[in-house]
């Protein structure tokens, strides 16, 4: 018996340290490092930090891109920190909340020499910790070592990279009846993940045939659509159009991911709002933040949908590559069904940048 953590566990530990600014102990092939979210950093972690070495900060390329910072290693961008840099230096790369007030941050030493793996994982993290997509970095020698003698949290690179790269198995925790406004005959169905993120559902109405097409929604989380009614997005006319066809039709599947903000979480969807409010699309402010367009795993929807004992499926959507995810994973969509819904003068532009950059079908 070995109650030793395993790779998942310390993962979800590790999200939690950084999200709490604690650092984590990254160890890579021959190097290893200590690693911090720039979101969460105080004063005096930061000259903790330097007096363990020199530290460099760790950008996404599409950062980078803003801050004029050069990137020698694909999507990862490595800036030396300056002796002269303190906490707003830092926040200052990592947030862009300023950008347009202060826009020459520069020139920077960006590092080339080494590998950015550390650099690469790092990133990964703090992004699975629904932080903003910047991290520090310090060379420590001995990762065990130090891990044990600090009482940090010691990520294995080779393990946990593929970890983060694939979706995690679901389990169905919990269902019962729930009538809703739609349609009586309703059932929610909790699924929750082994590595300890967030949990997903599933709105089931009716009792759809399992050997044929089911009519689907795969409806990512939106709080300020959802539930207050936003009138930013489509969101939430979407939400309640899918449940009323559903209602109409008398079956179908509304699968609820909690993947707010194109799986950024609300936090940095108010940042990237905040951005937007400085006339920035929804494509640009995701990118000025440092992340891709979209963040969001749609393989979660094909596992809960098998996991309900589906295959087949007439999908609820604008967006092809919800399409496409749902083939590669092997639900068949045998119909694309247009969900056209809740247009507005506030949403008009949102829409468009979709249709222009995100390839959603009009
Ligand atoms: N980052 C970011 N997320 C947004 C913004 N506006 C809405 N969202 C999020 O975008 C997601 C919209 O989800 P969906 O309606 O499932 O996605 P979609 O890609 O538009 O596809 P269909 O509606 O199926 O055509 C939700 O997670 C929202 O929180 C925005 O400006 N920035
Ligand atoms: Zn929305």
């Amino acid at each position: 018996m070995s109650l030793m953590p395993t790779m998942i566990e310390l993962l979800a530990r590790a999200r939690v340290d950084l999200r709490m600014g604690l650092p984590v102990v990254l160890n890579g092939d021959g190097v290893a490092a200590l690693a911090i979210a720039s979101e969460s950093l105080s004063s005096q972690r930061l000259s903790d930090l330097r007096n363990l070495g020199a530290v460099s900060l760790a950008l996404t390329a599409r950062r980078a891109e803003t801050l004029k910072a050069l990137v020698y290693d694909d999507d990862i961008a490595r800036i030396a920190l300056p002796d002269s840099a303190d906490l707003n230096w830092v926040q200052a790369l990592a947030d862009p909340a300023d950008d347009l007030n202060s826009p020459m941050k520069g020139p920077f030493h960006c590092l080339r020499d080494g590998d950015a793996g550390l650099h690469r994982l790092a990133i990964a993290l703090v992004k699975s910790a629904r932080l903003l997509p910047a991290a520090l970095l310090v060379s420590v020698t001995d990762a065990s070592a130090f891990a044990a003698e600090h009482g940090l949290t010691l990520i294995n690179q080779s393990a946990a990279l593929p970890l983060l790269d694939q979706s995690s198995p679901l389990h169905p925790v919990a269902a019962a009846r729930l009538p809703v406004e739609a349609a009586e005959a309703g059932r929610l169905h909790i699924f929750r993940p082994e590595d300890g993120n967030e949990e997903h559902y599933a709105i089931e109405i009716g009792r759809p045939d399992r050997n044929a097409p089911v009519l689907v929604r795969l409806h990512s989380a939106c709080f300020t659509g959802d539930v207050l009614g936003s009138l930013k997005c489509d969101c939430g006319p979407q939400l309640r159009g899918a449940l009323a066809q559903m209602g109409t039709e008398g079956a179908g599947v509304l699968l609820y991911l909690n993947q707010e903000g194109r799986g950024i979480g609300l936090a940095n969807k108010m940042r990237a709002y905040s951005l937007q409010d400085q006339g920035f699309d929804t494509v640009e402010a995701n990118h000025r933040l440092g992340f891709e367009d979209d963040e969001r795993d749609f393989r979660l929807g094909s596992e809960i949908l098998r996991k309900l004992g589906f295959t087949q499926v007439r999908l609820l959507t604008n967006n092809p590559k919800k399409i496409t995810m749902m083939e590669q994973t092997g639900i068949k969509v045998t119909e694309r069904v247009p969900l056209q819904v809740g247009e507005n003068d506030f949403n008009r532009g949102y829409l468009a940048t979709k249709a222009s950059k995100s390839g959603h079908m009009l």
